[in-house]
């Protein structure tokens, strides 16, 4: 079996973070292994308490993994402050890991933060460069290009200013954009859309950690960049299309839609 590592914070009603990430490993048959960073008191409808792990601990997790179950590709989420981004760094090197996909978690959708102000240019300076994949919403790509994304040529320029500045592919997604879901992948001086019809549900809590573990799995099976992102897309849109509705708020996706096919019975 394959295997996976997700490094990012623990989400309590289950939807998003390490949670949502071993979901979508599970359900995409690959073995889910975790390095938590933080602990968030949360649900759908907000954060209302966060507990750091401390870097050294977040560093015997890691030592714990790679040296038992190597893990055949990497997620990041989110790495709440520069202490533990050092560690994360550290070991990232030290174990040589592979095929490691960095979704920049700054705020939750429900608008809290979830990365220090501090920590963005550490989170640039020390984990970018060894990243195979970024994949910022079109907030994120806002902050780390410095351009304001308003339509989807500003997409390609934000995504192209990130690649070139730390050599590796970014997914820029438009999950928020007013337009369809379309997700816009530069590398290399290409770039190619990934085109989704936009799901009419308020129930979006957690879909860019689903998405990054989903090409994380596909990267850990042994797809090509592309063909992960593609099957990613997929998921993502099977686990909106589902429509699960449970909360107050912006509710989870339903993450097992493609192991129990019948949507109805799972829903009940
Ligand atoms: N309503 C929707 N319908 C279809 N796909 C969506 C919808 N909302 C988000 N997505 C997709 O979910 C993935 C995560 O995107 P996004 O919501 O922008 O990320 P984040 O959760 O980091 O803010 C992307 O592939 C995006 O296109
Ligand atoms: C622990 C944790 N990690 C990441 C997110 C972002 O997910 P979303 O943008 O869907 O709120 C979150 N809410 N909580």
């Amino acid at each position: 079996m394959k295997t996976a590592l997700t490094i990012a914070g623990s989400d309590s009603s289950g939807g998003a973070g390490i949670q949502a990430d071993i979901k979508t490993m599970t359900a995409n048959g690959v073995y889910a292994m975790s390095a938590i960073t933080a602990l968030t008191a949360q649900n759908t409808t907000g954060v209302t308490d966060i507990v750091e792990v401390t870097p050294e601990f977040l560093g015997k997790q890691l030592d714990s993994i790679f040296t038992d179950i190597y893990p055949d590709a990497v997620k990041i989420g989110m790495v709440s402050s520069a202490g533990l981004i050092k560690t994360i760094s550290e070991k990232l090197k030290f174990y040589h890991a592979k095929n490691i996909v960095v979704d920049p978690v700054m705020v939750s959708t429900s608008g809290s933060k979830l990365l220090q102000d501090d920590a963005v240019e550490t989170l640039k300076n020390d984990i970018f460069h060894q990243a195979i994949l970024l994949t910022p919403n079109i907030p994120e790509a806002s902050v780390l290009s410095g351009i304001s994304i308003i339509n989807e040529a500003d997409m390609i320029k934000a995504a192209k200013i990130i690649s070139k500045e730390y050599g590796c592919a970014v997914l820029c997604k438009g999950g928020h954009s007013i337009n369809d879901a379309n997700d816009l992948l530069y590398y290399n001086h290409e770039y190619r859309w990934f085109i989704g019809d936009r799901v009419d549900n308020k129930n979006t809590h957690g879909t860019g950690c689903t998405l990054s573990s989903a090409i994380a799995s596909g990267l850990a099976k042994g797809m090509d960049l592309q063909g992960s992102i593609e099957f990613a897309k997929e998921y993502v849109s099977g686990a909106l299309w589902a429509m699960l509705d449970l909360g107050k708020g912006s509710g989870p996706l339903n993450h097992v839609w493609n192991v129990y096919t019948d949507a109805k019975i799972i829903n009940k």
